[in-house]
């Protein structure tokens, strides 16, 4: 039998990602052993009964001759976990995330790195509205993108062994600068996201006898933006505060479109209308299509 990828892996909080994570990488046995910590007892609680691996209470116990950590919370709770977490990282080891924001995650974790363990920032293009570990599933990576961002300084053999991490947990490995990421995930995830909160929201504000008709008719146009909204909103508030210029940059531009959609309709431009359309119909067959190839 080969050795593991990894002797021990320690996740930091076992929620949708965390959780997912523990169970592709049981299920490819690609640690000799699970280390489990989340600040929830009810979560901790859920995955000892899910048997996702060793559930700890405190970081240290987690990060413990950890080889590979691995940080599952909510970005927001980084600048906390940082300082906690440092001094019980064992040297030679790797300290890695999933977070939705990769800049931000440099700015408040890189300062507190101990010398000698391999800060490599990561994030899977990967998830569901769903949250908790009762949520996760192991094939949640197959076939998706999984960005890691190497910092300056950052070993190529231990970003290699985290590269071969994702890909063994089904995924397609992109490395990236963080700035651009957090650019790019801005119009591909968070701008999208931010569009659905509020459509989902601008409805429930309409008068009552409206919004229920809302509900009883939505077809699947606002179902699917209903779907997006209901993610977990602790992720998103930590997500928006912490990509604000990449979001409020993208932002500009979208306005400035949806104010050129406003006058188009409103002088009766259909030629533009159609033009867009049709522009919009090719990009999503070309998503498809490279799905499929
Ligand atoms: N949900 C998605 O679609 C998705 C996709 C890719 C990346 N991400 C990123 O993954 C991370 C986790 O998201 P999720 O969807 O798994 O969230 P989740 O809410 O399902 O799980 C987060 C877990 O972190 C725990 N936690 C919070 N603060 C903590 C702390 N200080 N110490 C230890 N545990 C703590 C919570 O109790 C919870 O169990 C986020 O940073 C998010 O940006 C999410
Ligand atoms: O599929 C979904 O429900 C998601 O929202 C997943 C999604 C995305 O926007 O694509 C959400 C946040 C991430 O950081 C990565 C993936």
């Amino acid at each position: 039998m080969t050795d593991p990828l990894f002797q021990r892996i320690a996740i930091i909080g076992i929620g949708l990602i965390g959780s997912s994570l523990a169970r592709a990488i049981a299920e490819q046995k690609l640690a000799g052993e699970i280390a489990i910590f989340d600040a929830s007892a009810e979560a901790r609680a859920a995955a000892h009964e899910l048997t996702l691996g060793q559930v700890v209470d405190s970081l240290a116990a987690a990060a413990k001759d950890a080889d590979l950590v691995i940080l599952a919370t909510p970005i927001g709770a980084y600048a906390d976990i940082g300082p906690a977490l440092a001094p019980h990282l064992k040297k030679g080891a790797i300290l890695t995330d999933v977070g939705s924001v990769k800049q931000a995650v440099i700015r408040d974790l890189g300062p507190h790195v101990p010398e000698g363990v391999h800060f490599i920032p990561g994030h899977p293009i990967a998830g569901t509205e769903h949250s908790g570990p009762r949520a996760g599933f192991a094939d949640l990576f197959k076939g998706r993108w999984a960005i890691v961002t190497p910092v300056p300084g950052s070993d190529p053999t231990a970003t290699a062994k985290l590269q071969a991490l994702w890909s063994a947990v089904g995924s397609m490995v992109e490395v990236m600068e963080p700035a651009h990421h957090d650019q790019v995930l801005a119009i591909t995830s968070h701008l999208p996201h931010l569009i659905a909160y509020t459509i989902v929201d601008t409805a429930t504000q309409l008068e009552t006898s409206t919004q229920s008709e809302v509900i009883k008719f939505s077809a699947s146009g606002f179902r699917d933006f209903t779907r997006i909204a209901a993610s977990d909103p602790t992720m998103w508030r930590d997500i928006f505060l912490n990509n604000r210029e990449a979001v409020l940059e993208i932002l500009g531009r979208f306005t400035e479109d949806l104010t050129a959609m406003q006058r188009a309709i409103r002088w009766g431009e259909g030629d533009k209308l159609f033009e867009t359309f049709t522009r919009t119909r090719a990009v999503r067959r070309g998503i498809i299509d490279a799905k499929q190839a």
